[in-house]
């Protein structure tokens, strides 16, 4: 009594004396509705409405506002609605395509939320705590088929099985009486090889599996022949007949929930009706649900949408029919429930309420405790359970097992990176052709391309010996040419990289260059230079040859002079190169490159990983049915960073197996460090792939994400050319970026063996980690706010 005289609105006086006065007159009509036009304003008007009672139900909505679009621009799909759904009843939720029917049961399994109005399922909010919706007591088979085609029939009961926290056994007489029941084919057939058709029945053999309390079925009965569906509907009927089970059905063939104990016929975002479907098909003296439905739409476009007067219309003296189901026997306590229209512009009421204006009190069953706290985000995180992350992490694997071939090119996709890497990028070009005009040589050697090396301390041609020396570092090839004209000609075609023209008495000069020093002629000295034209449009091909065509020189020279028994070291440019501190004398770009390469390597797998994972199972349905089953966003994203991190791991290993063990690149630092800082920034690529599969709706969006920050990312993380070289305000925006300093980092721990005690080592991992930390944090807001 109190829990109802609490929910009492304030017209709660009237309401009760208008009961009161109503009392006598309703006992005597409990199956036939015989009452004044006042009496039914009356009725409609002073409905008791109580928490209590909204509880009893086994879903009950009032004044359902749910729009979709801007404010500006809204697409409004509930307006001011109400549904009332009686435990033990099956409820036919029918409209047509588009006209809400999803959305509403999304808002009822907690998946999306109400701009306003109240939602109450088996006795609690879906979404607060405890209230185990989403969750166990729900079975929902949604719209799409929402099954992994990669797992066989029984497999795909073993997950939703160990979701629902079943033991094996059970799952297993579930599944063999599910599979007889929905004439469906042996249990070891994949899902993906089975027909349209069973695929619905298998998505159905779900959402029944573990005998929910509440089963929502979205169309559950299309592509199904007819013989069948009456079987589907005859087990329905059976399992509310007990009167634990409750179903709410959608479909576009109306006619099929005739079978239905209530019916809601939605349109225009308001329940046109909501009456057992026989008692509508009297009241409008109809064949058929669809007449019925036709009629109410034909008023409903006449604007005839006040509840008063359609009332008006349609309440006439008419014989309700018994509900077939017992437990939906209104002469019990049920007499006290509330009615759909009380609130809204409903213009029939609940099939529940034969006798609204009951005085007596109901004695309730005892309800699950109301929390009016919604469970949040951090919530979530402490109470993850075991069986859901047992379900979620075998999914995984399995997934893995049943993709091999996606898990091989997973894999060894960074090893082929690695491998063309190491293969193609950082080696010195090789073969590249110089045309050379030797004035030194005679026609013939020159034809002969045949220039003659006199060794010892010789004076005879000595270009010849320069550019036997020169053609010694394999980057270059030397081609003879008759005439300076020629040689410049093979640049120009773009045959030649450089021409070089030696003069004739080259030989003589350089030598009276050498022994006369500050006395000899401009002459002379012009005479003893190699005239040098280079094609500079290739940066990394022009340095490579000035720097090879002076390095040569210098060769030459010190050559001749340890020949000639002089000191090697006058041939020298006056600085004396000492061993480097750090790296090698000869550095190359591979190892330059490397840390940089492996580590946008792993990161953006992982992104395309995990995006791709998330989005798929989140396009296909998958998602949604799992968040239903009361599997929890923290629970996927742990499950799936545990299976990722497997994945992660092998490619880090064999990553760095090839760069370090097969190509020996520069490694003087602690490998585990550098094991450490891959499993971060695969774990960062992960977090980011979570935001990306959080925040956008399709895999072409994520696609167009990953590749708009790859980019950016490549060219500002000093990966390919050093920071200090950027323009300084860029310095200061990619020290930012999550690849720079981890980069600098391990580029520091590979080529100067720095450990944790420096600061450019441990910043690049305080780095990885804050942005682990930020995506998460970004994941768990896009979670909690862009639910629906
Ligand atoms: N996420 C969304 N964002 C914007 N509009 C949406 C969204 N989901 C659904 N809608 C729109 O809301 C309306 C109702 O969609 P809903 O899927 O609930 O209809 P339905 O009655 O279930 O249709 P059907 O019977 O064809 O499945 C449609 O116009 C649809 O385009």
């Amino acid at each position: 009594m109190d829990a109802i005289a609490e929910g009492v609105p304030p017209t709660a006086p009237a309401a009760a004396a208008t009961a009161a006065t109503t009392t006598a007159a309703s006992a005597t009509a409990a199956t036939t509705v015989d009452l004044d036009l006042a009496a039914r304003r009356r009725l409609f008007m002073s409905q008791p409405s109580t928490l209590a009672s909204r509880r009893q139900q086994a879903v009950c909505v009032r004044r359902a506002h749910k729009m979709y679009g801007s404010s500006k621009n809204p697409n409004i799909i509930l307006d001011g609605l109400n549904m009332t759904v009686p435990k033990g009843s099956i409820y036919g939720l029918l409209g047509a395509s588009g006209c809400g029917k999803t959305t509403l049961l999304s808002c009822i399994v907690g998946r999306r939320r109400l701009n306003s109005g109240e939602i109450w399922v088996l006795g609690g909010r879906p979404g607060s705590r405890g209230s185990g919706v989403p969750g166990p007591r729900i079975g929902y088979m949604p719209q799409e088929i929402a099954l992994y085609g990669e797992f066989t029939m029984r497999e795909t009961l073993i997950y939703f099985g160990l979701i629902a926290a079943m033991p094996r056994g059970d799952i297993e007489d579930r599944t063999e009486f599910l599979l007889k029941l929905l004439n469906l084919p042996n249990g070891s057939k994949f899902v993906k090889n089975l027909s349209g058709g069973q695929q619905r029945r298998m998505s159905l053999a779900v959402a029944l599996l573990h005998e929910p309390e509440l089963l929502i079925l979205d169309e559950p009965t299309v592509g199904v022949d007819p013989v069948l569906r009456q079987s589907i509907w005859d087990h329905l009927v059976d399992i509310t007949k007990n009167g634990h089970t409750t179903v709410i059905i959608t479909t576009h063939y109306i006619d099929e929930c005739a079978q239905a104990h209530v019916i809601g016929l939605l349109r225009g975002g308001k329940m046109l009706a909501e009456e057992s479907p026989t008692y509508l098909r009297q009241q409008y003296n109809a064949d058929s649900l669809e007449a019925v439905f036709l009629k109410l739409s034909v008023m409903q476009n006449m604007g005839k949408r006040r509840r008063s007067s359609i009332a008006q219309e349609i309440v006439e003296q008419v014989t309700v029919p018994a509900i077939s189901n017992p437990a939906l026997d209104m002469s019990d306590e049920q007499h006290a429930a509330e009615i759909s229209g009380e609130f809204g512009d409903n213009i029939s009421m609940s099939s529940a309420v034969r006798d609204p204006i009951s005085s007596v009190a109901p004695v309730a069953p005892p309800l699950p405790p109301a929390q009016e706290i919604p469970a949040s985000f951090l919530y979530n995180m402490h109470v993850m359970q075991s069986h859901h992350l047992h379900a979620l992490i075998w999914k995984n694997f399995l997934w893995m097992i049943r993709n091999v071939g996606i898990m091989l090119f997973i894999v060894g996709l960074p090893v082929v990176q690695i491998i063309l890497f190491c293969y193609a990028i950082g080696h010195d070009p090789t073969g590249l052709r110089v045309a050379v005009a030797n004035h030194e040589m005679s026609e013939e050697m020159i034809t002969q391309q045949l220039c003659p090396v006199y060794t010892g301390c010789n004076q005879t041609m000595m270009s010849c010996r320069y550019f036997d020396r020169l053609a010694k570092n394999k980057s270059m090839v030397v081609h003879y040419v008759h005439d300076d004209e020629t040689a410049y000609e093979e640049v120009r075609r773009g045959r030649a990289w450089a021409a070089l023209v030696v003069r004739p008495n080259y030989t003589e000069s350089l030598l009276e260059r050498v022994e006369a020093g500050r006395s000899v002629d401009d002459g002379t000295v012009e005479a003893s230079d190699l005239d040098v034209r280079m094609d500079w449009s290739n940066q990394q091909i022009s340095q490579l040859l000035y720097r090879d065509l002076q390095y040569s020189y210098f060769h030459f020279v010190e050559d001749m002079l340890s020949q000639c028994n002089e000191n090697s070291k006058l041939g020298h440019v006056p600085v004396n190169w000492q061993d480097p501190i750090y790296g090698y004398r000869d550095p190359n770009f591979t190892d330059f490159a490397a840390p940089g390469v492996i580590l946008t390597i792993i990161f953006f797998l992982s992104v395309a990983i995990t995006s791709g994972a998330m989005l798929i199972e989140r396009n296909e349905g998958m998602l949604e049915r799992c968040l239903v089953a009361g599997i929890t966003g923290p629970e996927i994203l742990l499950a799936q960073v545990v299976t990722q991190f497997t994945v992660m791991l092998s490619q880090t290993v064999f990553v760095l197996l090839v760069s370090f063990y097969f190509f020996e690149l520069t490694m003087v630092g602690d490998i585990w460090l550098v094991v450490a800082l891959c499993i971060l920034n695969g774990l960062c690529g992960m977090t980011f792939g979570f935001v990306i599969s959080c925040a956008v709706d399709t895999e072409r969006t994520a696609t167009y994400v990953a590749m708009g920050s790859f980019l950016p990312i490549v060219m500002l993380c000093g990966i390919i050319w050093p920071i200090e070289g950027m323009y300084p305000l860029l310095q200061i925006i990619t020290a930012f970026l999550p690849l720079t300093k981890p980069t600098e980092s391990m580029r520091s721990i590979l080529q100067r063996g720095w450990g944790m005690e420096n600061p450019v080592v441990y910043n690049g991992f305080i780095s990885i980690s804050s942005w682990v930390l930020v995506f998460l944090v970004l994941t768990i807001l896009l979670l909690k706010f862009k639910k629906g």
